[in-house]
């Protein structure tokens, strides 16, 4: 099993979900993201999301963009994330960390050696927000013949059929999109992910993580009642632009106020 099937099983033993923060890696240096990461860990995270900047984020709303830019600025490269990764797990070998990025600059790099040097900078997921299923076999299969699990976005609009591929092809865990748009909504509805989220757990074997729109501890306790994953980003990139006093600190007790809310809805 991969470090992140044995999380969110070791979890789902538990009764309990998987809090998955994103951040920028690079952002805004790349000098603060292991620390960062760190901080994240700290606050309860189960599982990281690290973004490789890139230059024309399509799926992103201004928060996250401004954050590429700042990232981009100090020139942060898919290889200097992969290396973040390798600085990170020299002293944490638990946390799984998906990186979360745009296609080009693993085309470029090349399937093969990313996924093989990946690996070996302990890097377990990889989501590729402008790689739809139909296109993603060849990669999937590189990135699983590296023990990488290869991650796949669903959203309101994805068809059956496509569930149906994406089931093929996944490991580790889906991401329902909670809405058509870009990331950093203001809100979700709750009844409308709810009935979406059981159509596709029908067809999806793997457990299934909801983000877009999650902002607070509240929110994050209502999906965790319907999902086996929350994924929180925005919010967390905003505290990141607000500057760098205190900030390990302060992703720290934002994430622990949203374990706690996760927690709590068991009762
Ligand atoms: O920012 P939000 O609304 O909290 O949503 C999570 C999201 O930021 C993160 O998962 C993400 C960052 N970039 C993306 C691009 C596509 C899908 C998802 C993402």
């Amino acid at each position: 099993m991969s470090r992140i099937q044995n999380t969110l099983a070791a979890l789902a033993q538990q009764g309990r979900q998987a809090l998955i923060p994103y951040i920028t890696a690079g952002d805004p240096r790349p000098g603060i993201t292991v620390e960062l990461m760190h901080a994240l860990v700290d606050g309860g995270a189960d599982v990281i999301e690290l973004g490789v900047p890139f230059s024309d984020p399509m799926a992103d709303g201004p928060v996250i963009q401004r954050a590429n830019e700042r990232a981009l600025a100090h020139k942060t490269s898919l290889r200097h994330v992969v290396a973040m990764v390798a600085e990170f797990r020299k002293t944490n070998a638990a946390t799984p960390v998906v990186l979360m990025g745009y296609a080009n600059p693993v085309e470029r790099w090349g399937y093969q050696d990313f996924a093989a040097t990946a690996h070996a900078a302990g890097v377990d997921g990889l989501l590729v927000v402008d790689m739809p299923p139909e296109e993603a076999e060849p990669l999937a299969n590189v990135l699983k013949a590296n023990k990488i699990d290869p991650i796949f976005l669903m959203a309101p609009t994805t068809p059956v059929s496509r569930l149906q591929a994406i089931d093929r092809l996944a490991s580790g865990y889906g991401y329902y999109v909670s809405l058509k748009g870009v990331t950093g909504a203001s809100h979700l509805d709750l009844s409308n992910v709810a009935e979406k989220l059981a159509v596709i757990k029908q067809h999806l074997s793997i457990p299934v993580g909801v983000g877009f729109g999650i902002r607070d501890a509240d929110t994050a306790r209502s999906v965790a009642q319907i999902a086996d994953a929350v994924v929180i980003g925005s919010r967390l990139v905003q505290e990141v632009e607000a500057g760098e006093d205190g900030l390990a600190e302060r992703l720290t007790a934002f994430l622990k106020g949203v374990r706690a809310a996760m927690d709590t809805a068991r009762a």
